[in-house]
């Protein structure tokens, strides 16, 4: 007779088995979503080890002395009985503030600088070049058939660290840990995946430890087609609902990638978008310190890749959505690349692309103080990974033009950052409305306690993801993002202006996130973007119930209803 739960407890207690007749396996509010865990037990026949290894169904400290003997895990676990509320001080769903540095940036970024040393077990599904033609059969090895989001990467841009190719796993893992974090979207529906192409990372090929594939990294039309088959593959293994978020590919990927599948599958480039949607979000809620119209402003952001050119493109659907021209929006948006400042005829340095959208009829110029000096803008943006680029003469000068200089350091992790949070004050004596992509320590000035916002997509994310998911939203649109923006800056209050915060405080994102999608459902059942149906009247309602609850379940038997085989 195969080994089940129930064969074991037959076994375990012999005669003395107490009757099973209650039925009260706890259904949570959306049965599709919450597998019983009696049907994964029998189903997988695992038992002993095998379950305290099953991140399904552990519970660490927390099961029964009952439970233990049932369930063959008695000296396994530590003796000491917990419960959910005493096991909870670590958890990351209870203690944003604290835990995110940790499974987010910074950390994630060391950690996968070193993935190769502290590599354990595989987490997530690792899709090589190799495996072109086959990536279907490849996606029919995970464990989970009901995946509903996948965070995609190649690995060539993590954060601001550069080409890390196989070792980029750790975005996706962390990212989709927010997800459920942050966006109580269930971890069983989500998928990391890592696209291992080679990597052109010296280092990493002379690096013994290194997991991935040791070659240069394939381009072209065979890397085209590669990433054409994997979108195929999910669809048609998790069809075209299946969520897919493109994050850390390379500049020249990411932008070709978004225009191509856009409006052929469910995906989004969350370092395009989301960071565009959290940025647009900092600067709404500081128009309420500046006291200016969005279009009173003169913004030049530092970097011109992925994050600013969304950034820029997004402030500029802001401003034609309230009736600017688009190109008066434009005007009002300088950017400069590694080359300098995006102007028209740039000797030697063309602008190309989606840049010269922002090209300006103006002089080269490749100094930021001067730049910010000649321009004098409102607000300062960086996300070009060049650390400490907002030197203490850029930020003076920010401070001397503006009464209320807004400067925004958005590159990742830490180490990368344009300046400190400590720099921002301390060098505008305390007049800058800051924001960084890290986060940073609160900062004292003179008494008065700022707490820097963390400008940083996963405001907005998982957020996004879930209206995504719950109203069936099947292209994501830039007016999403843009909604998602002016949401989430209206959860900012006067209290949150007052300590230096451009964003709700951590610890309440699960709910922002709830907010957002809430909100975003509104926005997508009038405007024919959904698909669920029918439409459900309480939005908040209904995507509540759709959001992981973490509790655990009770694995005794007068709480099980026994299945008969
Ligand atoms: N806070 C957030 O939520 C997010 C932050 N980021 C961060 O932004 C940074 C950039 O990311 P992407 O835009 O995706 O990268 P990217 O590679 O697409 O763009 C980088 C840009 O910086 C420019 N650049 C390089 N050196 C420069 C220099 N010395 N002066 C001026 N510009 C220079 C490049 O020409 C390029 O335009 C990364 O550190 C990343 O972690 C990205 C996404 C989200
Ligand atoms: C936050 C993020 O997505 C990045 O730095 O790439
Ligand atoms: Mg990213």
């Amino acid at each position: 007779m195969a080994l089940n739960l129930a064969s074991i407890t037959a076994r375990s207690f012999g005669s003395k088995l107490p009757q099973v007749s209650s039925v009260c396996v706890r259904y949570k509010s959306d049965k599709e979503q919450h597998e019983p865990k009696h049907d994964l037990i029998n189903r997988s026949r695992v038992r002993g080890i095998d379950i305290l290894r099953n991140p399904k169904l552990n519970k660490g400290t927390a099961y029964t002395l009952r439970e233990r003997q049932l369930m063959g895990i008695h000296g396994l676990v530590p003796p000491c009985v917990r419960t959910m509320e005493e096991q909870k001080i670590r958890v990351l769903t209870e203690n944003v503030e604290q835990m995110m540095p940790i499974v987010y940036t910074p950390t994630v970024g060391l950690a996968c600088q070193q993935y190769g040393v502290v590599f354990r077990r595989p987490r997530g599904l690792f899709i090589s070049i190799k495996d072109k033609g086959h990536i279907y059969d490849i996606l029919c090895n995970w464990p989970e058939r009901n995946v509903k989001a996948i965070v995609v990467t190649d690995g060539e841009r993590i954060l601001g660290l550069g080409d890390l190719g196989a070792y980029g796993m750790g975005i996706p893992v962390g990212k989709l840990s927010l997800y459920t974090a942050l966006g109580g979207i269930n971890p069983a529906k989500c998928l990391p995946i890592l696209l291992d192409v080679g990597t052109n990372n010296k280092k990493l090929h002379d690096d013994p430890l290194y997991i991935g594939r040791n070659q240069k990294r394939v381009t072209g039309q065979e890397y085209d087609d590669f990433i054409d088959e994997f979108m195929q593959a999910v669809a048609r293994r998790y069809g075209y609902g299946c969520l897919i978020q493109f994050e850390d590919f390379g500049n020249q990927n990411a932008f070709r990638f978004l225009e191509k599948y856009r409006n052929k599958y469910c995906t989004f480039n969350d370092d395009i978008q989301g960071t565009a949607s959290v940025a647009a979000a900092g600067v709404f809620a500081s128009l309420r310190i500046t006291g200016k119209k969005l279009e009173d402003n003169k913004f030049l952001l530092l970097g011109a890749g992925e994050a600013n050119i969304g950034i820029a493109q997004l402030l500029v659907l802001a401003m034609t959505e309230s009736g600017i021209p688009v190109q008066e929006a434009r005007n009002k948006i300088w950017l400069i690349d590694s080359k300098g400042l995006l102007v028209k005829n740039r000797p030697n340095h063309p602008v190309t692309g989606h840049k010269k959208d922002f090209a300006k009829d103006f002089k080269p110029m490749t100094n930021l103080e001067e730049i910010v000096n000649e321009l004098k803008p409102t607000a300062l943006i960086g996300a070009a990974a060049q650390p400490g680029a907002f030197n203490e003469n850029v930020i003076r000068s920010m401070a001397k033009h503006n009464a209320r200089p807004v400067i925004f350091a958005l590159s990742n992790p830490t180490s990368m950052a344009e300046c400190t949070a400590d720099q921002a004050y301390s060098l505008t004596e305390g007049r800058a409305v800051f924001a960084s992509g890290s986060p940073f320590p609160q900062y004292n000035h003179n008494g008065q306690i700022f707490h820097p916002g963390q400008g940083n997509n996963a405001y907005i994310f998982p957020g996004v993801a879930l209206g995504i998911l719950t109203c069936g939203i099947r292209h994501v649109s830039d007016l999403v993002f843009l909604r998602a923006a002016q949401k989430l800056a209206t959860l900012v209050t006067e209290d949150h202006l007052k300590e230096g915060r451009l964003y709700p405080p951590l610890n309440t994102v699960q709910d922002v996130s709830l907010k957002i999608a809430t909100d975003l459902a509104e926005y997508v059942y009038k405007n024919n973007m959904a698909s669920a149906y029918p439409e459900p009247a309480d939005k908040e309602a209904y995507i509540r119930s759709f959001m992981y609850d973490a509790e655990y379940e009770s694995f005794e038997p007068e709480t099980w209803d026994w299945p008969d085989n």
